[in-house]
């Protein structure tokens, strides 16, 4: 496949290298000083975009690429409000775009568990429940879109809580769910759900080693998505 690139910065010069290493070409690696590069380039001969850009620069890329009928695969967090306005112009468009708060398989199958431990907790009196994340110091946004995806998976479940807030912003209640966002060098991304009572504790931590997962999770839906329509998710995609 011919993959266009758009965000090359930790994240997308992962891919590129695995996206090659898997013999699929780069059309281009497109970054903020190099937009220009985007005008020489036959939409025609690219297959899909791969964007892990930044909060400010997703929903332009996504946009360029639905307008010109490539499919698009983001991981960009941080601008998810605006998702909306990105599912219209797909479904306008006939496009496909996919959006994960987080490629690796090893967090879509925490996603599941945190679930299911809020469904169970939900029946079990007398514990507080917290979200931890802990990333790197380069990391623009804040909670994590993963914490804002597990966030979302305890609030479906876990019916004593109505919303969340992020420790030291929000606004702190027994009916919002706290998260705690802690920036340490060189963390790619730890994730940690707690429910706590005075006799004992529950916890669930998702530690990521390096970026290696995320970047072959979004290669994996790359190779996976040429044909498809629609707004996509991992629901899709791992069907479980
Ligand atoms: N969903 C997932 O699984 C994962 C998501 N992420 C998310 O992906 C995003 C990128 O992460 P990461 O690679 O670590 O961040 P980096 O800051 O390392 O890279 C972002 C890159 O995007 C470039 N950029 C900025 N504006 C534009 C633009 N208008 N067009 C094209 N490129 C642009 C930046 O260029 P310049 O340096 O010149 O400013 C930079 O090279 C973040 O939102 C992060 O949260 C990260 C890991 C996993
Ligand atoms: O910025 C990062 O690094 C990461 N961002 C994603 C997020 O916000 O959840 C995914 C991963 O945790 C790494």
């Amino acid at each position: 496949m011919n993959i266009l690139i758009l965000g090359y910065g930790k994240m997308g010069k992962i891919i590129s290298e695995l996206a090659e290493s898997r013999g699929h070409t780069i059309a281009a690696k497109i970054n903020i000083d190099n937009r220009e590069k985007l005008l020489t380039l036959d939409p025609s001969k690219i297959d899909v975009a791969i964007e892990f850009s930044q909060p400010e620069a997703a929903i332009e890329n996504i946009k360029w690429a639905l307008e010109r009928g490539i499919p698009i695969v983001s991981g960009t967090t941080g601008w998810i409000s605006k998702k909306p306005e990105i599912n219209r112009l797909t479904l306008e468009k006939n496009g496909a775009f996919f959006y994960a708060s987080n490629f690796s398989i090893g967090v879509n199958i925490f996603f599941k568990v945190n679930e299911l431990l809020a469904k169970l907790m939900n029946e079990t009196k007398g514990y507080q429940v917290s979200l931890e994340e802990i990333h790197h110091t380069e990391k623009k946004d804040a909670p994590s879109g993963t914490a804002i995806t597990l966030a979302q998976g305890i609030l479906k479940n876990y019916k004593s809580l109505k919303e969340w807030h992020l420790v030291g912003e929000g606004e702190e209640n027994s009916q919002s769910l706290a998260i705690t966002a802690k920036r340490i060098d060189p963390a790619p991304g730890t994730h940690i759900v707690k429910y706590s009572s005075p006799i004992d504790d529950i916890e669930i931590t998702h530690t990521a080693h390096s970026r290696q997962g995320f970047a072959l999770g979004a290669v994996l839906v790359a190779e996976w998505i040429p044909g498809k329509k629609g707004v996509l998710s991992m629901d899709d995609f791992l069907l479980f």
